[in-house]
C-alpha cells in the first residue's frame, strides 16, 4: 500500500471496509504520516489478500491511494508518485473535466512532460465514457460501440492515446457493427434489414443485394469515404490549427492532404445524391450518420463519415475487455503514473481571467487572458494555459459568464444548437432471452418519417454477448437508448415523474420485442434515465449529446478547433471539432494538447504563422 499526497502530521485510518469511510470521523486513526510521501508496504508481500484497498484522512476525505495490482512497488516508482495537487504551484494546463476529451489532453502532456491537473466534478474518470456497476452487473454509461481501437494506421486514436501513457487494453473483435431493423414499405413488406458486417465487402454484398439496381451507386459513395479514410489514416493526426505540422503533413503526404483539403467542406448528404437516387436507400444513408451524430447526412461532414464508415472495416468495432469505463481508468492511471495529478469531486464554477498583460497580443474580445478556476469549496487552482473539457454552453455561460462572452462563441451559438439527451434503460435480462449468434448492436425504428424525432429511433447494446465478464452468471446486459428532450421531463411532481419513466420504458420494452422477443420477461434489473439524470450525472446542460449544426455546414471548417478568443484558454471533446464520438473527443484531445504545448513552448511551432492561420480559419468559419 503507497499513501501519496497526505500531509505530513494527518492522521490517518487505513482500512478495505468501504462503509468504515462514513465513520471515519469516529474511529481512531492507525497511523500518522511522517513524510510527504509516506509508504507503508504492509508486513509482507504474502499478506497481500487482506492487503486494505482505501486510505481515509480522519476527516473522511478520500485520500490518493495507489495499490499496484501486479508488483508490489519498488522506491523508484514511488518517488515518481505525484503528490497532493498543490494550490501553490502554477500547473502548465489545469484540465476542467475527465471525459474521454479531458484525458485525451491529459495523457498527451504528460507524456510530454507538462505538469497537468485534471480537475473532475464527479468521483470516476470518463464522463459519458464512464461504467457504473449494479448487482453484479457492470453498464457502460454511453455507447459500448468503440471506434479507434485497431492495431494499425494512424486512426487507432485510443490505441495509441492508451500507448502515450503507457497502457494497453485486451479488446475483443465484434463481428458487426451495427444490425439496422427498418421500416416495412412496398419493397420491403416484411421490413428492411441490413447488417454492417466488419468486413467491407460483406456489408456492400448485403445492401447491394436490398438494392440492386444501386449496386454501383453504393460503391461509389462508400469508395469516396474510403478516400477520405485512406488519406486521414496515412497522415499524423495533431493541430490543424498548428502550421508548422500542417506544412510538414503537405510535405511528406501531399496527396492524402489535397484529399482532405478538398473534402474538408463537403457533407455527407451531397457526396450519397452524387451517386444514389434511390430515395428509400438515401434515408439508410442519413440513418447511418443519424446514429451517430445525430443528424441526418446533410448536416454531418464527409470527414467525420469517411472515419465512421470506414474504421468500422479497418480497424473494426472492439469491446475492451471488463467494459468501456475501463479505457479512462487506465488512462487516468497512466496520467497519474506519469507526474499528472487528478482530483475528483472538483466542481469547476468560474475560470478566472485578467487582462492580457505585458503587450502581448490577445485575440479575446476583451484582451482577457485566462490563469486559474476556482472551485465551488473555494481552492484556486493556476495554470499557464486552461483547458475546459466541459460543454460551450457550461463553459462560457457557467463558468465565464455571458458578460464576456466572445464574439465567436455568439456566432457558434447560431450556426450550433444543443442535440437531444437521451431516454435510457440499464437493463439486466436472463440469459436465455438471446439465442446465440445475437448481434451486440441493432437500431429499430418503424417510420422513416420519425427518424428524428423523440424515442423513435431505439439503440440498443448488448455488450456482455462480446464480454461476458459484464454480467452475473446466466445474465446479459441489455442498454437501449433513444434521443429525448429535457423539456418532456421538466416541471414533474416526483409521481408523475416516476410514472413517465415507468410508461416510456415499457412502451420501449414492448417495441424492443420485435427483436428480443420475451425481453419483459426476462428482466431482472431495470435503471431508467432521463435527460434530467444525463444532465445531472454528467454536468451537460440540458443533458445534450453535444453540439448539432442549425443548418448544413461548410464540412468540417465550421465547428471550432481547440483555441478559443480568450487567451490561454482551450475547449476539448465534443463541442470542438470533430464533435461527439469517444474517438472523435480522443482527436480534439490530440489537437488540444498539441497546439497546447506549442504555445507553452514545449513543442516546435511557428509562431510567426500562428496568428495568419489562426484568423485564416476564423474568416472560414464566419463567412461559412
Ligand atoms: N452526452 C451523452 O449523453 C453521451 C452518451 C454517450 C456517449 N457520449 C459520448 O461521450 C463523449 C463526450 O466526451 P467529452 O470528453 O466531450 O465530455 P464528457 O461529458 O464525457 O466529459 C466531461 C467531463 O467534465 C466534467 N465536468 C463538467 N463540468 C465540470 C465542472 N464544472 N468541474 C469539473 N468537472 C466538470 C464532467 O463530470 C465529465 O466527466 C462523446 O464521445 C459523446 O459522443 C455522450
Ligand atoms: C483546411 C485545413 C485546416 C486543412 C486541410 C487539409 C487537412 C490536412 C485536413 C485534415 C483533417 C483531419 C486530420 C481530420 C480529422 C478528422 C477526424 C479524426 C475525425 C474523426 C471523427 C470521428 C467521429 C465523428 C466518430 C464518431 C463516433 C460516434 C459518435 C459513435 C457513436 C456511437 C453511438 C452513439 C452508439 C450507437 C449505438 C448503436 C447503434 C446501438
Amino acid at each position: 500500500m503507497v499513501c501519496i499526497g497526505i500531509p505530513t502530521g494527518t492522521s490517518v485510518l487505513i482500512t478495505d471496509r468501504p462503509h468504515l469511510l462514513q465513520h471515519a470521523q469516529t474511529l481512531k486513526p492507525s497511523k500518522t504520516i511522517t513524510s510527504q510521501i509516506h509508504v507503508r508496504f504492509l508486513d509482507q508481500p504474502g499478506n497481500r489478500a487482506r492487503l486494505p484497498n482505501l486510505c481515509v484522512r480522519r476527516d473522511g476525505v478520500r485520500v490518493a491511494a495507489l495499490q499496484t495490482k501486479t508488483a508490489w512497488p519498488t522506491q523508484s516508482m514511488v518517488e515518481k508518485l505525484p503528490l497532493e495537487a498543490s494550490t501553490d504551484v502554477e500547473y502548465d494546463a489545469v484540465i476542467i473535466g475527465s471525459g474521454m476529451g479531458g484525458l485525451a489532453t491529459a495523457a498527451q502532456m504528460v507524456a510530454k512532460g507538462a505538469k497537468v491537473l485534471v480537475l473532475e466534478k464527479y468521483l470516476l474518470p470518463g464522463g459519458s465514457a464512464s461504467h457504473f456497476k449494479r448487482e453484479g452487473f457492470t453498464f457502460d454509461v454511453g455507447s459500448s460501440m468503440m471506434f479507434g481501437f485497431g492495431d494499425e494506421g494512424t486512426t487507432n486514436l485510443i490505441t495509441k492515446c492508451l500507448e502515450a501513457v503507457g497502457k494497453k487494453m485486451a479488446t475483443i473483435p465484434d463481428p458487426t457493427q451495427v444490425n439496422y431493423h427498418l421500416p416495412k414499405s412496398s419493397r420491403f413488406p416484411e421490413g428492411l434489414n441490413v447488417r454492417v458486417w466488419r468486413e467491407y465487402n460483406d456489408f456492400v454484398g448485403e445492401l447491394s443485394a436490398r438494392f440492386p439496381h444501386e449496386k454501383d451507386g453504393i460503391q461509389a459513395f462508400y469508395d469516396t469515404c474510403w478516400k477520405v479514410f485512406n488519406s486521414l489514416n496515412s497522415i499524423e493526426l495533431k493541430s490543424l490549427e498548428e502550421p508548422r505540422y500542417l506544412m510538414q503533413q503537405f510535405f511528406r503526404n501531399p496527396i492524402a492532404c489535397l484529399t482532405l483539403a478538398y473534402y474538408a467542406t463537403t457533407n455527407t448528404g451531397e457526396a450519397a445524391r452524387r451517386y444514389i437516387k434511390d430515395p428509400e436507400l438515401l434515408r439508410f444513408i442519413d440513418l447511418e450518420c443519424y446514429i451517430w451524430s445525430t443528424v441526418a447526412a446533410d448536416l454531418t461532414p464527409l470527414i467525420n463519415s469517411g472515419m465512421v464508415f470506414c474504421d468500422r472495416h479497418f480497424g473494426g468495432i472492439n469491446y475492451p475487455v471488463g467494459g468501456v469505463g475501463l479505457i479512462a481508468e487506465h488512462l487516468a492511471e497512466g496520467i497519474t503514473e506519469h507526474g499528472g495529478n487528478i482530483v475528483y469531486k472538483a466542481n469547476v464554477k468560474e475560470i478566472l481571467m485578467r487582462e492580457e498583460s505585458n503587450g502581448q497580443q490577445s485575440t479575446g474580445s476583451a484582451g482577457q487572458r485566462a490563469y486559474g478556476v476556482k472551485l465551488a469549496d473555494g481552492r484556486v487552482f493556476r495554470g499557464k494555459t486552461i483547458i475546459s473539457n466541459a460543454t460551450r454552453w457550461d463553459t462560457f455561460e457557467n463558468m465565464i459568464g455571458d458578460d464576456h462572452l466572445p464574439q465567436g462563441e455568439k456566432l457558434f451559438r447560431k450556426r450550433y444548437k444543443k442535440a437531444p439527451s437521451f431516454f435510457s434503460m440499464h437493463i439486466g435480462v436472463k440469459a436465455d432471452v438471446l439465442p446465440p449468434g445475437t448481434d451486440c448492436h441493432h437500431i429499430i425504428l418503424e417510420n422513416w418519417d420519425k427518424m428524428e424525432e423523440p424515442r423513435e429511433t431505439i439503440f440498443l447494446s448488448m455488450p456482455s454477448l462480446l464480454d461476458p465478464s459484464l454480467a452475473p452468471e446466466g445474465h446479459h446486459i441489455v442498454h437501449a437508448f433513444t434521443p429525448d428532450w429535457i423539456d418532456a421531463w421538466q416541471g414533474l411532481s416526483p409521481e408523475d415523474y416516476e410514472r413517465k419513466k415507468e410508461e416510456v420504458a415499457e412502451s420501449l420494452c414492448k417495441r424492443i420485442e420485435a427483436v428480443i422477443p420475451g425481453l419483459r420477461g426476462a428482466i431482472t434489473l431495470k435503471e431508467v434515465g432521463t435527460p434530467r439524470t444525463h444532465r445531472r450525472f454528467l454536468s451537460r446542460d440540458d443533458g445534450t449529446y453535444g453540439p448539432i449544426p442549425s443548418r448544413p455546414p461548410f464540412g468540417m471548417l465550421s465547428m471550432p478547433f481547440n483555441t478559443t478568443e480568450i487567451s490561454g484558454l482551450y475547449c476539448v471533446g465534443d463541442s470542438t471539432f470533430p464533435g461527439q464520438g469517444v474517438n472523435a473527443v480522443v482527436f480534439s484531445g490530440f489537437g488540444c494538447a498539441h497546439r497546447a504545448l506549442c504555445d507553452l513552448g514545449m513543442e516546435p511551432s511557428w509562431p510567426a504563422v500562428d496568428q495568419v492561420l489562426k484568423s485564416s480559419l476564423k474568416s472560414i468559419r464566419d463567412g461559412s
